[in-house]
């Protein structure tokens, strides 16, 4: 199967280079990642070892023909850009999937495909050290849907090639789920310079535990259900207490964050439903102001 994946950094060149043990792989990335893998190939970290994998990785999709697979790993507030650029290669029998972290994705990418649409949510680990090599921290679980024949289908392909991977008849609550735990604890790692773990105690549990709730009355008023909410992030803090939160890592390397995707949205849903949260709107505007004070951004 030729399979595209669409904005290549970590979590994208992780998912490409399992896929490529099956299927033919391109990777679609800037210019110093592609052009570290096209001379040595991508350098793949993790606790069994180091493994260098030769890929295709070019810079743009020009001239491309419809691939059978597009998988979209850019950051959420790429998407938009990501849906109208792919739109140029697809046809009909393209099936488009997102897998990226945030509220919107699924309107920029998924639902504007139609029957082809698939989002999906992780909870792998992946960092790019530096162009051309990643660090795998933990394999994850991989959900898909809405529950039709496109999510099945990118589902097999998952597990066909060693990944955990699930079609979930739930996958709006999934994802709103994992918003809520971003925007439960990646703002409080920021503000605080710690790292997830923080959230477990306090004085960062209480304000954890207020934005999780806000969020989760949004989703719930959203029409959303959620199991315990509260429990599900503390349970991700505890898995993940000693890494740094993207956010963080973001805001260290004056890279733009995906607050808006996250918390924005919440706080944008929250004001169009007339439910209020105050918490979520104070973390919004100390991140926003965070990356204003760095020129970089
Ligand atoms: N890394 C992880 O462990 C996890 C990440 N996620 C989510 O997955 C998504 C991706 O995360 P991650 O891989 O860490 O992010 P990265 O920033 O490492 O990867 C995205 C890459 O896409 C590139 N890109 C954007 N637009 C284009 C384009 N038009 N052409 C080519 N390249 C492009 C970006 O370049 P540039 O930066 O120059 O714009 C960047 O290198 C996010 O939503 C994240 O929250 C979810 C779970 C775990
Ligand atoms: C789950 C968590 C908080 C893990 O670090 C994450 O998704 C992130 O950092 O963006």
């Amino acid at each position: 199967m030729n399979i595209l994946v669409y904005g290549a950094g970590a979590i994208g060149s992780a998912i490409g280079e399992k896929l490529s043990g099956q299927h033919d792989v391109t990777l679609v990335s800037r210019k110093p990642h592609a052009d570290a893998i096209s001379s040595n190939g991508l350098l793949v970290c993790s606790s069994k070892g180091k493994e260098r994998v030769f890929l295709k990785c070019v810079t743009s999709i020009d001239g491309m023909e419809p691939p059978d697979v597009i998988i979209v790993t850019t950051k959420a507030y790429d998407s938009k850009h990501a849906g109208d650029d792919i739109s140029r290669i697809i046809d009909d029998n393209t099936i488009i999937a997102s897998i990226q972290n945030g509220l919107g994705n699924y309107e920029h990418i998924s639902r504007r495909f139609g029957r082809k649409g698939v989002v999906g949510t992780t909870t792998m680990g992946v960092t790019m050290t530096r162009p051309g090599e990643i660090v795998l921290a933990g394999e994850g679980v991989t959900s898909f849907g809405p529950y039709d024949d496109a999510a099945e289908k990118i589902t097999d392909i998952f597990i066909k090639s060693g990944f955990e991977a699930r079609t979930s008849s739930r996958i709006f609550s999934d994802i709103w789920m994992k918003a809520i735990a971003n925007a439960s604890i990646n703002p409080i790692t920021v503000i605080s310079g710690k790292t997830n773990g923080c959230i477990l105690y306090e004085p960062y549990m209480s304000l954890a535990k207020e934005a999780c709730y806000e969020a989760a009355a949004v989703a719930e008023a959203e029409g959303v259900m959620l199991d315990d909410p509260w429990k599900a992030v503390r349970d991700i803090a505890e898995k993940t207490s000693s890494n740094k939160s993207s956010m963080l890592q973001d805001i260290e390397k004056g890279r733009k964050t995906e607050i808006n995707q996250i918390t924005g949205e919440i706080v944008r849903r929250a004001g169009g439903i007339g439910i209020p949260v105050p918490i979520n709107s104070a973390l919004l505007e100390l991140i926003r102001s965070m990356e204003k004070k760095d020129k970089r951004l």
